[in-house]
């Protein structure tokens, strides 16, 4: 399942998602319409609780929508049983949480941990092509370092390279800076740019200003709708 490149990372057309609890329903996303463009950088940005995370969880295909339609590299999610979302997700999407920590196994040592990225993607990835990812992120010198002897930036620039490595079509990162001090967050901010270039379309939501400095595009949400 190769992401034919002159398709977008992602896309998703007049989604609406509602929430359904015990106390009613709550309304996340209205006809949102959106494209992730491969090579580049797209923030998601609004106030908390217009649906950010939402529209981002379905374009990592972690969830549906309840009408509209979602695609990945060209993909259509729509249809696809749970078989065939795990295998399109585990192919075409990286999906890197807030705290860097929860990006990374404890045991593994960054180039280990790419080499799994790679293998779970099913994606033959030379060594010398995993040490150059490293070194394009300076972290050359910590290839056979574990997690707890990397800084937090450090960690969530080797979680992007992880995002990455194998040529999935899209890299979903839910505000992937919070924990983060300016200097870490602006290499990491970096290394999304630089990797974007080799193809892969970034989404990352974000309130930080640091992240919209450097977003080639934006969707802006506000109470679920396009503003
Ligand atoms: N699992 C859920 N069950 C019920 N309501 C939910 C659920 N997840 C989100 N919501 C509601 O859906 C709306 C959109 O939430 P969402 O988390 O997508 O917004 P957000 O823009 O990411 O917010 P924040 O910036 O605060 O993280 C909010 O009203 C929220 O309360």
């Amino acid at each position: 399942m190769s992401a034919p490149a002159e398709h977008p990372a992602a896309a998703c057309v007049d989604v609406v998602k509602t929430y359904r609890t015990a106390s009613g329903s709550v309304p996340a996303l209205t006809d949102v319409t959106c494209t992730v463009p491969r090579g580049r950088v797209t923030c998601v940005v609004g106030p908390s609780g217009s649906g950010k995370s939402s529209l981002l969880r379905l374009l990592a295909c972690v969830d549906s929508p309840d009408t509209g339609s979602v695609s990945v590299g060209g993909h259509a999610v729509d249809g696809l049983g749970a078989r065939g979302r795990r295998r399109l997700r585990r192919r075409q999407v990286s999906y890197l949480f807030q705290r860097p920590g929860d990006n990374l196994l404890p045991y593994l040592t960054a180039r280990e941990q790419l080499r799994l990225a790679a293998d779970l993607r099913g994606a033959a990835v030379p060594d010398d092509e995993l040490v150059d990812l490293l070194d394009r992120l300076g972290l050359a010198d910590r290839a056979g370092h574990r997690p707890a002897q990397l800084s937090g930036g450090e960690q969530q620039r080797l979680a992007v390279a992880c995002g990455v490595v194998g040529g999935p079509a899209l890299v979903v990162a839910d505000e992937p800076t919070a924990e983060l001090d300016t200097a870490a967050a602006v290499r990491v901010l970096e290394a999304m740019s630089t990797l974007a270039d080799g193809g892969v379309g970034f989404v990352v939501s974000s309130h930080d200003p640091r992240v919209m400095a450097v977003a080639d595009g934006f969707v802006r949400l506000d109470q679920g709708r396009l503003a």
